[in-house]
């Protein structure tokens, strides 16, 4: 049994355990006990910035009360009234007589002097919710219609670079649907990849083998996800080695 006493007056805080009192001082700023500070920002700063991305100088305080210096990028193309600045589609294409296939892009990135494998994404529009957007991008990018099934909060994709956000949308595409059986892109230089579910990891392992090309971090951990899924849902403890 535990009792916790706080001495206003002394700032102290006593602790009642066992038949034992214990007596805490008040931590102080100076010396090995710093007391703990509500992180914050305390100015921002334009160092450089380009027509999408800009670099700033971020001050803040960190949670030991020490004023420090970030470096942070920003994409300067995001909307007033989203949080995000893009979306992420984990598109499902599902088809009679057909294992249900992933829908992967692949593209020159100039960042990284390659191209990537991704999941179709692209920048929320002005006055456009992370559904629509990602329903538009799918089209534009892959040619598919699709239905939203799901969607995720906000999630950062760098955070000790950049408050770069997106939230993946989950959607299914009915391939059976007329639409859907000829699709035709509106991105010249984007490459559709259909990927089946069951392989995802063997299929994009096969890919990074064959040629010069980089995995975005998200479909990855989906493709282990994915594994564990399929092929160890029902471990039992007592038989783990
Ligand atoms: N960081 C960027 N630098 C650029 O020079 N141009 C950029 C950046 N981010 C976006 N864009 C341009 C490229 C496209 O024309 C549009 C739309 O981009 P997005 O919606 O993200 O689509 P994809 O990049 O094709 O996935 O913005």
């Amino acid at each position: 049994m535990q009792n916790f006493y706080f001495d206003t007056s002394s700032q102290s805080l006593t602790v009642h355990t066992n038949g034992w009192d214990f007596t805490y001082p008040k931590m102080s700023n100076s010396g090995d006990h710093k007391a703990t500070t509500t992180p914050h920002i305390v100015k921002e700063e334009i160092l450089a910035a380009g027509k999408w991305v800009k670099l700033e100088k971020t001050t803040y305080v960190d949670p030991a009360g020490n004023t420090r210096i970030w470096e942070s990028v920003k994409r300067t193309t995001r909307q007033r009234d989203t949080e995000a600045d893009g979306v992420g589609i984990i598109a499902l294409l599902k088809r009679t007589l057909h294992k249900d296939c992933v829908v992967m892009v692949k593209q020159f990135r100039p960042p990284l002097g390659c191209c990537s494998l991704e999941f179709p994404a692209g920048l929320i529009d002005e006055g456009e919710n992370a559904e629509a957007a990602a329903l538009r991008e799918l089209k534009e990018e892959t040619g598919y219609k699709g239905e939203v099934v799901g969607i995720t909060p906000v999630t950062c994709l760098d955070p000790g670079l950049s408050n770069c956000t997106t939230q993946m949308v989950m959607v299914n595409i009915n391939g059976d649907d007329m639409e859907n059986i000829n699709p035709t892109q509106q991105l010249e230089f984007v490459e559709v990849i259909l990927l089946p579910l069951d392989e995802f990891q063997l299929k994009i392992d096969e890919l990074l083998r064959k040629e010069k090309t980089v995995v975005d971090a998200k479909v990855y951990i989906f493709a282990m996800g994915m594994v564990q899924a399929f092929f160890k849902p029902r471990e039992l403890p007592v038989l783990k080695q």
